[in-house]
Formats: C-alpha cells, sequence, structure tokens
C-alpha cells in the first residue's frame, strides 16, 4: 500500500478546482483519492470512540491512512498548495495532523484557526453524505453569518479537499451536524513548539473526551446556526 500514489500534487490543477485570493487565500479541489483505495482508507481509519479532532498517531491507523498522512506531510505537496495561496515554501513549516471520525452538534462554530497555523488543509472521507447542508464545509465572509458564503458550500465526501492561508479574516466553519463525519486535517505551524503544545493538548482533549463524551454532545446540542469562537489569540 505505501508504494501506491494516493495524492498526487498534479491531481489539484482540475477545470473545476476553484482557487481565490479573496476575502482570504483558499482552494477547493474535488477528486483528489484514487476510487480504489476507497476500501482500504475506509477500514485503516482510526476507530475514536468520541468525537472531535484528534492527534495523528500511527498506532491508531492502519497502512493505508498512514501512507496518505506520510503524503499528506510532504514538502512537495506542501509546496504545491503554498503556490497555489501565495505562500512561498510552505513545506519548510512543521505540521500537526488531527483525525476527526465523528462530529456532534457542538463542531462547526465560525472561527479563523489560531495564529500558531500558516496554513490548514481539510481532506473529507464520507463516503456518503445525506442530502444536508449540515456539516458541509463553508468558507465565510463574516464572523456572524453562517449563510455569507465566499465559495459554494463542500460536503465532506471522499477525496474532497479544501485549504486555506489562515487569516484573521479566514472565517470557515458549518452548519451542526451529529455522526460519523471523517476528515484528515494537517496544519502547517509557524513553529516545533507550538507544535509540541498542539499535540499535549490534543491529547489532553482526547482523554477528557473520553470520560465527559456525554456531556460534551449535550453541551453543544442547541447552539446558533451562526455562533463563532474565538480563536486563542497565541
Ligand atoms: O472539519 C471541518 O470541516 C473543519 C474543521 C476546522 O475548521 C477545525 O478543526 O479548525
Ligand atoms: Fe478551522
Amino acid at each position: 500500500m505505501s508504494a501506491t500514489v494516493l495524492l498526487d500534487p498534479i491531481r489539484l490543477d482540475r477545470p473545476d478546482t476553484d482557487v481565490r485570493q479573496h476575502p482570504f487565500p483558499f482552494m477547493i479541489a474535488h477528486g483528489q483519492l484514487p476510487d480504489e483505495a476507497r476500501g482500504d482508507l475506509e477500514r485503516d481509519f482510526p476507530a475514536y470512540t468520541s468525537a472531535g479532532f484528534f492527534p495523528y498517531d500511527p498506532i491508531d491507523c492502519g497502512p493505508s491512512v498512514n501512507a496518505l498522512v506520510g503524503q499528506l506531510t510532504t514538502p512537495e505537496f506542501a509546496s504545491a498548495i503554498g503556490n497555489y495561496l501565495g505562500i512561498s515554501d510552505l513545506g519548510r513549516y512543521p505540521t500537526l495532523i488531527t483525525l476527526c471520525r465523528a462530529l456532534n452538534k457542538r463542531h462547526g462554530t465560525i472561527h479563523t484557526d489560531s495564529r500558531s497555523k500558516v496554513a490548514t488543509a481539510l481532506l473529507y472521507l464520507n463516503t456518503q453524505w445525506p442530502d444536508t447542508s449540515d456539516g458541509c464545509l463553508r468558507f465565510l465572509n463574516k464572523i456572524d453569518n453562517i449563510d455569507d458564503l465566499a465559495a459554494p458550500e463542500l460536503k465532506p465526501l471522499y477525496g474532497e479537499f479544501a485549504v486555506f492561508k489562515r487569516c484573521d479574516n479566514s472565517f470557515h466553519g458549518h452548519l451542526p451536524y451529529e455522526g460519523e463525519r471523517r476528515v484528515i486535517q494537517v496544519a502547517w505551524l509557524t513553529s516545533e513548539e507550538e507544535k509540541l503544545r498542539k499535540t499535549k493538548r490534543g491529547k489532553f482533549s482526547r482523554a477528557f473526551k473520553k470520560l465527559f463524551g456525554v456531556l460534551d454532545r449535550k453541551l453543544g446540542a442547541d447552539r446558533d446556526r451562526n455562533a463563532s469562537h474565538k480563536t486563542r489569540p497565541e
């Protein structure tokens, strides 16, 4: 499996790829994963028991997911993305990978991502998605309006890919959704120290959610559709 090309930067350049520089640099690219890998990636995805994003640990994943993470974090892939976003040599920044298997309704409130990130990529792996806007990624013009779209929303389906440059106005979010929603997130970080800090925090959050999963779900069950959350200042 590790020899298989799962991701190919050349594939980003499709006629239906949407690249914008306004209101902030982002790209939405479809069909980024080969059909032949669906079954393996489905089988090898980590079996987290709680909702939300957790730090990547190879032990949690099967070989195809580990291979995919390897390909997502090459400097070549990063630099190709950086070229679309106007970031030179994105591959020089350390990466932090987090994965999500399921959401609860608390997730998706509008935010920018923290200043410790240079760029963020989201690769979706859900084999199906109901006919709903709930849980579909939205790049937004404002922090307080989930319906003020900067581009068509993206269903989190297998092979859909979104990446953006972290900016003070890189607003994004989605409508509340509860259930399976598979994503691999890559963040290119400003420094190694940030990576260490964020990894520690993520592990703590995994333990916390295991203990308080029910509470976590209840907390967000009826959040406002336009809710936002402030990104930590760092
Ligand atoms: O899962 C998504 O579509 C977006 C996740 C996100 O924005 C984040 O974790 O910061
Ligand atoms: Fe985000």
